[in-house]
């Protein structure tokens, strides 16, 4: 599109005076017509009076000529004649004031001046005196002489001399304005030639300048296209160089004078040639400027052009900027690369800005962490937390890029299902160089496959492959950190090295694979009894580590040994149908008394077990021999107990509760007994703490609960009646749960009334359990049952629980009452726990009582019962029955 230039200010300018020199010669030619026509008028307006005047005179003369002529006698005269011309003489003289005469179509009618007037009048004057002398000549020529006619004629002459004179004033008067006309048309004429003289001189001063102007622009424009970076041509249709400029025109293949002239087919290949003429013609055509790109084969190999053809119209040329765009294609190329190979790679990408605002994120990343681009694009990477990490380990990645601007680690994040994954991550702040950073740039790798590598591979270092138990290594360490732990906490460790015996003869006899399965089960067995906390390893071949922790004495690491001896009572099934029998040999060692260095304790497990071998396999042996010993026994013990349970030798004795004021029996308390079963005697206090770490103490309560209740129930069904029956609830039973429902069932079954069962539980035994204690008991008293605490005064019962626990009985530990009265201490405690009792409103029962003394020391004190040698040791249920509850029927 061709645009109009705006007018200039000069040209504006310009056009304004030639308008005004215009109007200014038109005024003038206007001015010189009019003055020549007044001149025109004027010289008539001048010559006609004169002409008159002149006439005037001539028929005067004419008439005195005729007279003398006709006193002469000429016949050619006659006085009309004379009359005639003396007529016409004032004729004419009187049409120099009066007349009016028509020259063409103008009309002469000169204003009459009085002087004018004057003298023409006189002019009459004379001439009608001349006349009458003229006459009186004719009548008398006498009379009147001629010299008088001369003398007339003079006089008339002077009367026409004066006309003549005024008439030549007049005319005078007119002349002297209509010079004034003609001066001023001069003036205008010399003032308007100087305007144009000036004006001319100005054009041609600004025409120069113009000139001069261009010049300069065209030096510039010039200076210009030479110093661009890039290279222009200006080109023909037919593609010829008309000119070339910038300084990019080294990057031409060829000098550039010598390319103007030449055309583009005497310096590329016809084709590209044709290319160029066809894209000029384009341009040309179109009238707009086209780009196009191409390439050229330069020294330093192929460089890219990208030009802007824009056409010259008028010339049929166009001018052909052409710029080396060979770096910024590259510079596209490699972005284009970067791009791709960010969009390829595994790695998870994710670019913020300063305040952690997700910008760009790439094609991994949604495969990583399940966002898609729009999902994660303008949140923050909170978007992934995933709430392994507390506070302190994000405040360190931003104060590690706050500072040094970089981060690298292992960070956990969430998928957007939820799931929870390791990523490796590097995040790099990054900026332009030299300016502060802008971005940061996050590049992740999950690494859930690694790590599960890594736990193979750590697996497999530390497990054996045929078991899957810890290995060699794994175990001396684990022993080791149970050695530091058990120093810490003062406590013991139990090591134990179990060998299968003769197993060289599976082997042999069967096979190696059959070995190996062999082995993977006892793994098995031995993994299934272990107690909770202990670590078992294969420790090469045929032998097992075994690491007890927590160990309360040296007994319970031959319950332990004893434990995986009977594991492998049973026969192994192997998956050929084969019942495959082993034992085992097993030696203990313990630390801190056999050593603590783990392989220390090894070593010592290692020898206790040969000796085990040794004394005929299939047997346990401690390092030390007399730990044996006492733990044989208590092996021994133990299975007492066990065959005394399954074959029911326990049996249940009952001691008597009495009414202190009244002496009444409320009821008994029930104590476990054992019935003697040929071994030594064994009471109580003696099998209850065996029984309690074995964890038969269970099977015992069970079986207690259920004996006293169906003994209640039958005494009540026989008729005898009593307040209550008590039993012992131990400490250990309580942890191993199931106590309340085993009575609830009991209960039921038995229809024992639950209020006149009271369960007793140790002072200690409820501390133990803290605020557990309180559900507990809750749960228990919601039975209906009563709730009294035994050994009171041992333990330390905090006040604000007692007030809580929903017990109704106090009983005072025998320890407080064997000393009474005597002991003022014992005194002390037992009237304060019997003030206690009362202040919390609960019954208060005295244990021991056997002498007079102390019962009436309690019944003062306000004590409500007691037990005791006093009224009676436990007795069985049929002697209790006969003594105690016979007068009740
Ligand atoms: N199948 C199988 N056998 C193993 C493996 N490791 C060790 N053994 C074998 O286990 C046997 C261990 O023998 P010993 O413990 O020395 O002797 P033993 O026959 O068990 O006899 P005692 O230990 O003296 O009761 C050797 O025959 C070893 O070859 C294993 O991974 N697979």
């Amino acid at each position: 599109m061709k645009d109009a230039l705006p007018r200039s200010p000069f040209q504006v300018s310009s056009m304004l005076t030639l308008v005004a020199i215009t109007l200014v010669a038109i005024a003038v030619l206007l001015l010189v017509a009019w003055s020549s026509a007044r001149w025109d008028t004027l010289l008539r307006d001048s010559a006609v009076p004169l002409d008159r005047l002149s006439q005037s005179r001539s028929f005067a003369l004419q008439a005195e000529l005729f007279t003398e002529r006709l006193l002469a006698g000429d016949p050619g005269s006659s006085p009309s004649l004379v009359q005639a011309n003396l007529q016409r003489a004032s004729h004419a003289a009187r049409a120099i004031v009066n007349d009016t005469t028509r020259l063409g179509r103008l009309e002469i009618a000169g204003p009459v001046s009085p002087e004018l007037r004057l003298a023409v009048g006189e002019y009459l004057q004379v001439l009608d005196d001349m006349g009458r002398h003229i006459r009186a000549r004719l009548v008398d020529p006498a009379q009147t002489s001629a010299l008088d006619l001369r003398v007339m004629h003079a006089s008339l002459r002077a009367a026409g001399v004066r006309v003549e004179s005024v008439l030549l004033a007049d005319m005078n008067g007119r002349y002297a304005f209509q010079r004034d006309l003609d001066r001023l048309i001069g003036l205008l004429l010399t003032a308007m030639m100087l305007v144009v003289i000036g004006l001319r001189y100005r054009a041609s001063v600004r025409q120069r300048h113009a000139l001069l102007r261009l010049v300069d622009s065209e030096a510039r424009l010039r200076a210009f296209a030479y110093a661009m970076p890039d290279t222009a041509f200006i080109l023909d249709r037919e593609g010829r160089y008309i000119e070339v400029f910038g300084m990019g025109r080294s990057l031409t293949p060829y000098g550039h004078e010598r390319m103007v002239g030449a055309t583009v087919f005497d310096y590329f290949p016809r084709p590209q040639a044709e290319n160029f003429v066809g894209v000029v013609r384009d341009a040309l055509t179109r009238g707009e400027v086209v780009r196009y790109e191409y390439s050229l084969r330069l020294a330093g190999g192929t460089r890219w052009f990208e030009a802007r053809v824009a056409p010259v119209d008028s010339m049929q040329r166009v001018v052909w900027v052409s710029r080396d765009v060979t770096e910024r294609r590259r510079a596209e190329e490699r972005i284009r690369l970067h791009a791709v190979a960010l969009e390829g790679t595994r790695d998870g990408v994710m670019v913020t800005d300063l305040h952690g605002r997700i910008q760009s994120v790439n094609r991994a990343f949604t495969s990583i962490t399940g966002y898609s681009e729009e999902e994660a694009i303008g949140k923050t990477p909170g978007l992934l937390k995933s709430g392994r990490h507390d506070p302190s380990f994000y405040r360190g990645i931003w104060s590690a890029l706050l500072s040094g601007g970089y981060w690298q680690g292992e960070i956990w994040n969430r998928r957007r299902n939820g799931e929870v994954a390791p990523h490796w991550m590097s995040i790099s702040a990054v900026g332009e160089q030299g300016h502060p950073y802008e971005h940061y740039v996050a590049v992740f790798t999950d690494i859930s496959q690694l790590r599960q590598f890594e736990e193979r591979v750590s697996h497999l270092a530390n497990y054996d492959l045929l078991t899957d138990l810890p290995n060699r290594l794994r175990m001396s360490d684990c022993l080791e950190t149970a050695i530091a732990a058990a120093r810490r906490s003062h406590t013991q460790v139990g090591v134990m090295l179990v060998d299968l015996d003769r197993f060289k003869n599976v082997n042999d006899a069967l096979g190696h694979a059959l070995g190996d399965e062999l082995l993977a089960g006892v793994a098995e067995r031995l993994r299934k009894h272990l107690r909770h906390g202990d670590t078992l390893g294969r420790y090469g071949g045929d032998e097992f580590l075994l690491v007890l922790e927590q160990l309360r004495d040296a007994g319970e690491a031959a319950a332990v040994a004893r434990t995986m001896n009977s594991a492998l009572d049973q026969p192994f099934l192997m998956r050929g149908g084969q019942e495959l029998y082993i034992k085992a040999s097993i030696g203990i060692s313990l630390y801190p008394e056999d050593g603590d260095t783990a392989a220390e304790l090894i070593k010592d497990a290692d020898a206790a077990m040969y000796e085990a071998k040794r004394l005929g396999r299939n047997t346990f042996r401690y390092y030390q021999e007399d730990l044996t010993r006492t733990a044989n026994e208590r092996l021994a013990l133990e299975s007492r107990l066990r065959r005394a349970l399954d074959e029911s030798m326990f049996e249940m004795y009952y001691q008597p509760l009495v009414a202190l004021n009244s002496g009444e029996v409320l009821g008994a308390e029930a104590l476990v007994r054992l019935r003697p079963d040929g071994g030594p005697r064994i009471g109580p206090a003696d099998f209850i703490p065996v029984l309690e770490e074995s964890g038969m103490i269970a099977e015992l309560g069970r079986w207690v609960q259920r004996e006293v209740c169906r003994q209640g129930r039958a005494w009540l069904d026989a008729g005898y009646d009593f307040q209550l029956l008590t039993l012992n609830l131990s400490a250990e039973e309580v942890r191993r749960g199931g106590v309340v429902d085993n009575l609830r069932e009991v209960l039921a079954e038995t229809g024992f009334p639950a209020e006149k069962l009271e369960v007793e539980i140790t002072e200690s035994g409820l501390m133990q359990r803290g605020s557990e204690a309180l559900d507990f008991l809750y749960e228990l008293k919601g039975l209906g049952v009563r709730l009294s605490i035994d050994d009171f005064g041992t333990g330390y019962s905090s006040l604000s629980y007692l007030k809580l626990f929903p017990v109704n009985k106090l009983k005072i530990d025998r320890g407080f009452i064997t000393d009474i009265p005597e002991d003022q201490n014992d005194v002390q405690l037992t009237t304060t726990i019997i003030a206690l009792a009362r202040n919390l409103g609960l019954d208060v029962l005295a244990e021991g009582v056997e002498t007079e003394a102390q019962r009436t020391f309690l019944a003062e004190k306000g004590c409500d019962a007691y037990q005791g040698y006093l009224c009676s040791p436990p007795v069985e249920a049929a002697v209790f029955q006969e003594r105690f509850l016979h007068g009740r029927r």
